[in-house]
């Protein structure tokens, strides 16, 4: 039996994390495994009830279980709150520091049928299979903030970035062994031409190289990784960079599968794993049924993959969502001409249905 605690969270979150539930009473009934759900305030919802964006009890809740399954925090409803009191900086980044989820997973893997969904051309992104492993817990998200009124009425404001040799070393680890499993090729981004952390980064990673002879490394600047992936993605295999870099990187691979709808993320890095689409909480689309769940779906299918073991479990849930878009359904976000468009409700039924019937 395997506890899963659901943060739904804000905007289109309750949305997508409702059809991932779905799917996984599906792979329930479809393979025997028992999942117990239980649902925690957090985020601006949270609050709102609580006046805390992350209540001790939704941490103590994701601390006790197996994974925590999150929607999506934030909105301009907060937007104004001091920092520590948002969703995403008082709730989603302690929440990810407590749970110790050093490593982001973010895999962008163009699904056949949306081949022609993709900003770019069939032909640069068919086949397209990429792992950014992004550092999740330290750098400049986690350094100290400072603000201040200047005598000339001005602001001035400080943010420390700060990384450690073994912060660097336990997520290059993680890239470098998930390299070894897939093509041997890791790329390391960074920023080493201007910034002291990112000469370290190299510095370590290239250490960390010395344990994995089969690993051929290559070092790229930030600005050059952002061009390089929109120019020709295919020549990369794993990613590997710090925190800020990670989110903005991820961001853009996820345009080259058809949407960031689709792209779905694991933490990990200790007993509880972290699984949450890269997508915010969209409030442009929130409470319309427009949202597309898969990159929700798709971070149960690393749920089952990296939490509980189960990589068959995984493999039912990646290939329903590959058949529904084989069979043409799209939300509006992947709509293409022809296609038969569905809203989120419904993409994630026929993803369960398809599922069960596999
Ligand atoms: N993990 C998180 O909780 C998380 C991640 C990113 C942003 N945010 C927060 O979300 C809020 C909105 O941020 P934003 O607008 O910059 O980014 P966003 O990812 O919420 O939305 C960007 C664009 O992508 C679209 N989009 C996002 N997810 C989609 C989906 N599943 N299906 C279809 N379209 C989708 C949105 O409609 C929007 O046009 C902010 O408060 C931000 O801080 C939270
Ligand atoms: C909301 C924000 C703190 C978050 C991040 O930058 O990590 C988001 O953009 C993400 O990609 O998960
Ligand atoms: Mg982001």
């Amino acid at each position: 039996m395997y506890t899963i605690t659901l943060l739904p969270g804000d905007g289109i979150g309750p949305e997508v994390v409702a059809g991932a539930v779905q799917v996984l009473q599906a792979v329930q009934e479809r393979t025997g495994a028992q999942f117990v759900t239980r649902e925690a305030p957090f985020g601006g919802c949270a609050y709102d009830k609580t006046g805390t964006p992350l209540p001790e009890e939704t941490l103590k809740l994701c601390l006790a279980g197996d994974a925590v399954l999150l929607g999506a925090v934030g909105g301009p409803k907060w937007d104004s709150l001091p920092v520590h009191q948002r969703p995403e900086v008082g709730a989603l980044l302690p929440l990810r520091k407590h749970l110790g989820v050093f490593a982001n997973l973010r895999p962008s893997v163009i699904f056949p049928a949306l081949a022609d969904a993709s900003t770019l051309k069939r032909e640069v992104v068919d086949g397209l299979d990429l792992m950014v492993v992004r550092e999740l817990t330290g750098g400049i998200y986690f350094g100290s903030k400072h603000r201040e009124t200047l005598p000339d009425g001005g602001v001035k404001v400080v943010e420390t970035l700060e990384y450690t040799t073994g912060e660097i070393e336990r997520v290059a680890r993680v890239a470098f062994d998930l390299a070894r499993k897939r093509s041997g090729k890791l790329t390391s981004v960074d920023k080493a031409n201007v910034l002291e952390s990112s000469r370290l980064w190299r510095e370590v990673v290239s250490g960390v190289a010395g344990e994995y002879p089969d690993v051929e490394l290559s070092h790229m600047l930030v600005d050059n990784c952002a061009m390089q992936l929109v120019r020709y993605p295919k020549q990369f295999d794993v990613l590997l960079t710090e925190n800020m870099f990670g989110d903005i990187l991820s961001d853009q691979a996820s345009q080259l599968t058809g949407s960031i709808g689709m792209l779905p993320s694991a933490g990990l890095g200790s007993k509880v794993g972290l699984y949450e689409p890269i997508h915010g909480s969209a409030p442009d689309i929130a409470g319309q049924n427009l949202a597309n769940p898969i990159a929700t779906i798709l971070s149960v299918a690393m749920m089952l993959r990296y939490s509980f073991d189960l990589p068959e479990a995984a493999e039912l849930v990646e290939k329903a969502v590959a058949g529904v878009l084989d069979e043409g359904y799209r939300t509006a976000d992947i709509m293409q001409p022809g296609m038969r468009q569905v809203g989120t409700v419904e993409m994630a039924k026929q993803i369960g249905v398809r599922l069960k019937l596999s």
